[in-house]
């Protein structure tokens, strides 16, 4: 040990605790706490600093007993205990019932019970035939000025010794050390009389640690010495030191600038809910309007009106959760509904052929939670305005194994931008500030996809670090059975971008459920300025 620059490092207290004892004495936190006169908890804190620069180490453990101070031994201590009371009262009312005593006091009847008890045993109370309490030996008692005969001498100033003894303790808490034979006696005694949930003390176990100096101790002591430090020296400079001058004359504690400053842990958005309004402010800014929906959406919405046929294997792609109870919307918005129908069943005023099969109403009815954001889209297009940009962050729900890059419930955040002059360069563009500015993506790779309501269609892909490439999302131009039948005539570009995976490539993760981690430390290390 460098014992120079350690003399330096000392805090105040841990040079008091090495010049206050000597090497081989035995130290406790108590022990320190009261013969130095620390505050509570100084003791622990010096003593852990001392061992963690191996001044100090353990020697033992011990169990020790300790009395604490109830909340009923508190209110003693200001009230007076319950004979101390009954004295001061019958004092005054000359002659009084038990029940009235319990009533003026608020005490209940038991404990009131207990002290007339203990007050006759000693002759201090007697009863008379009324089933009046009274004082025995008042004359004598008023002149002396104490209440209490020989016996009672012994006992009740005991009590009202360890009350306020207790009070004015750390914590409340007495160390067995520190008490007579008589007053652990007397603790006991109330304990066990008034049963351990009625006392006024609490007797508790604790482990305490004993620790002694190790070798360093004596050494240290002289390089303070040869260097003048007492632990008395000013830490802290207030405005009162420097107004009534009580700092002159004193030494000045050295300031280390080496101390690593504590770690502050400031309170701020969850990185990821971060990551998700950043997105919303970029979009907002680019002129796109926010759309939103419920959770719960008809087949209708959310894939026929897409143009994905009823009955189809490619309806397989979306796993959707149904809705058990009520099964079935009331009934779906007219034109829609037979618009749809018609340009499933063959194309209706949508110039195509349509699926050819008989669509079926009752079907399009069912509830299930929405299985992709698009379902926003479908329902704007009635109300859409021309030319028009929409977006919304939609909560979407899949029946799908779990696993780093697939939850069964995920964030898509979906777009569709509407005009005369939309095209499919309209949408790489989009595409590519999605991939490379929001999730941050070097290599990006745009690929032809399939999906019922679009064509062309594009599927956006990303490589992400560890993962390897993964498919951010998908896009394209919506059909006209889709746009036709909704009441659009224009060019519509519409993308639904895995949100939760632009996430895990932005915020540098590996894994979609780290995303929805509990685990605070992790989320305090994730950047959220990502
Ligand atoms: N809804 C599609 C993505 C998509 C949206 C819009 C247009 C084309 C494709 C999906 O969830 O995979």
């Amino acid at each position: 040990m460098d014992i120079q620059s350690t003399v330096k490092n000392l805090h105040p207290l841990e040079v008091r605790i090495i010049r206050h004892y000597k090497s081989g004495d035995e130290l406790t936190i108590e022990k320190v706490e009261s013969d130095l006169g620390f505050k509570p908890g100084n003791g622990n804190q010096a003593l852990s600093w001392l061992q963690s620069k191996e001044i100090v180490q353990e020697l033992r453990r011990e169990m020790r007993i300790y009395y604490e101070l109830t909340e009923l031994g508190r209110e003693w201590k200001e009230k007076g205990t319950p004979e101390e009371r009954m004295i001061e009262l019958v004092r005054n009312r000359k002659e009084i019932t038990l029940p009235d005593i319990a009533q003026a006091l608020g005490l209940d009847n038991k404990d009131v019970g207990s002290a007339f008890g203990t007050l006759s045993k000693l002759g201090i109370f007697a009863m008379n035939g009324a089933k009046r309490v009274f004082l025995l030996r008042a004359a004598q008692m008023m002149e002396s000025g104490k209440p209490f005969g020989a016996e009672a001498d012994q006992l009740f100033p005991i009590v009202r010794g360890l009350l306020d003894k207790a009070h004015a303790a750390p914590n409340y808490i007495l160390a067995n050390d520190d008490l007579s034979q008589a007053e652990r006696v007397a603790i006991v005694g109330i304990s066990k009389k008034r049963g351990a949930s009625g006392s006024p003390f609490r007797i508790i176990e604790r482990e305490t640690v004993v620790f002694a100096f190790t070798a360093v101790r004596d050494e240290l002591a002289g390089a303070l010495d040869a260097a003048g430090i007492t632990g008395d020296e000013i830490g802290t400079l207030t405005p009162e030191m420097l107004s009534d001058g009580s700092w002159k004359g004193r030494a000045f504690r050295s300031y280390n600038v080496k101390v690593p400053p504590t770690r502050l842990i400031v309170g701020r958005t969850n990185p990821y809910a971060k990551f998700l309004e950043d997105v919303k402010d970029k979009l907002v800014s680019l002129g796109f309007e926010e759309f939103d929906g419920p959770l719960v959406e008809t087949e209708f919405w959310n894939s026929d009106a897409l143009f994905m046929p009823q009955f189809h294997s490619a309806r397989d792609i979306h796993d959707v959760y149904h809705v058990a109870e009520p099964e079935k919307a009331q009934s779906i918005e007219e034109p829609w509904l037979s618009n749809i129908a018609e340009a499933h069943e063959n194309g209706g005023k949508t110039g195509s052929r349509g699926w050819n099969y008989t669509f079926d109403r009752e079907f399009t009815r069912r509830l299930i939670l929405r299985s992709q954001g698009t379902v926003l889209s479908a329902k704007q297009l009635p109300t859409a305005k021309i030319p028009g940009k929409y977006f919304g962050m939609a909560r979407c729900f899949r029946y799908d194994r779990v696993d780093a890059t697939h939850l069964s419930d995920f964030y898509q955040t979906e777009g569709i931008v509407l005009g005369e002059e939309v095209n499919l360069r309209t949408l790489l563009g989009f595409l590519e500030m999605f991939a490379v500015e929001v999730a941050g993506a070097k290599d990006v790779k745009y690929v032809p996809g399939y999906f019922p309501f679009t064509e062309p269609s594009v599927e956006v892909h990303i490589k992400h670090p560890v993962l390897g490439w993964f498919e951010l999302g998908g896009s394209g131009i919506f059909r006209p059975e889709v746009t036709q039948s909704l009441g659009v005539s224009v060019p519509v570009a519409a993308w639904g971008i895995g949100i939760d995976r632009m996430a895990l490539m932005a915020l540098g993760l590996n894994d979609l459920r780290e995303l929805f981690s509990n685990d605070i430390e992790n989320v305090r290390l994730r950047r959220a300025d990502a």
